[in-house]
């Protein structure tokens, strides 16, 4: 069956136009305004929301992600009451939903468990940033009887072994723009066209950029080499901006509005 996130992907294309896929962290600052932010980003023109679960040792998270994680678990997010917010935000939207998850939850969590409740919530894909390879394998095998992407990540470094990371795997791929941890960056230090090329070479799933892409006018030049653009640390500032005048709902509709112009700028 194909996923919601398949599907996306497919209608995007043949309207020739590319998906933009915003990022925030669940409970930033609270899971109310989680719920809002997912509905006002889809009305401003988000196609998929990746959902953060916070978490306190994020080692591929940059300083702005981190504080955001904080704030939430500070307000007491927990994967539970984040399976809680899914179901309630699927009632009102079929949007396509990612969960960015660090393993440890999950192991922790029960993987059978946290997928079951993924699908009983409305989660359509997973972005596992520590998983090792091995444990991938058994996810992976245990995900086919779910309606579920297990969404790969492949870096500038992983050179040889893209193959393999992309085999068998279904959704996006998400392609990170650069080493280091995320968070907004001046500029791309390697051939992003170069890297994603080498990406295609070895799959026909839809490719998404991630990592450093934090202003419309970067979209706009990045947009004719892949087929999605993510946008994190950039929105989480739109949210700090928000809570200081109390209007974060505002600062993070406005902003996903330009990048969505952007993306559709012929
Ligand atoms: O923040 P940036 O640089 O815009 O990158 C997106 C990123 O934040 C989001 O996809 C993400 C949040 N936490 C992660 C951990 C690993 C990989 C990706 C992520």
């Amino acid at each position: 069956m194909k996923s919601r996130i398949t599907k996306k992907f497919q209608g995007l294309k043949e309207e020739n136009k590319k998906a933009l896929i915003t990022y925030v962290t669940a409970g930033d600052p609270d899971l109310d305004t989680t719920y809002h932010l997912v509905l006002e980003m889809e009305r401003a023109g988000a196609d998929i929301i990746e959902l953060g679960i916070p978490y306190s040792d994020p080692l591929a998270d940059g300083p702005v992600i981190q504080r955001a994680a904080e704030r939430a678990l500070k307000a007491g997010a927990n994967i539970t009451s984040i399976f809680q917010l899914v179901a309630k935000l699927r009632e009102k939207t079929q949007i396509p939903l990612v969960f960015l998850v660090y393993y440890n939850c999950v192991f922790k969590y029960g993987m059978e468990r946290f997928l079951d409740n993924c699908r009983q919530s409305g989660i359509d894909g997973l972005v596992i940033p520590d998983l090792p390879l091995e444990e991938r394998k058994e996810l992976q095998e245990m995900m086919k009887d779910y309606p579920i992407d297990l969404i790969p990540l492949v870096a500038p470094t992983s050179e040889g072994r893209i193959e393999e990371i992309v085999k068998d795997t279904e959704g996006f791929i998400y392609c990170i723009s650069s080493t280091g941890v995320t968070g907004t960056r001046q500029g791309f230090e390697i051939n992003l066209d170069n890297f994603l090329q080498k990406v295609r070479k070895y799959t026909d799933v839809p490719l998404a950029l991630g990592f450093g892409i934090s202003t419309p006018e970067m979209i706009e030049s990045l947009k004719h080499l892949c087929d999605g653009l993510i946008v994190g640390s950039a929105i989480i500032e739109k949210i700090e901006e928000g809570i200081q005048k109390g209007n974060i709902k505002e600062k993070v509709y406005a902003f996903t509005k330009k990048l969505d112009e952007a993306k559709n700028i012929a």
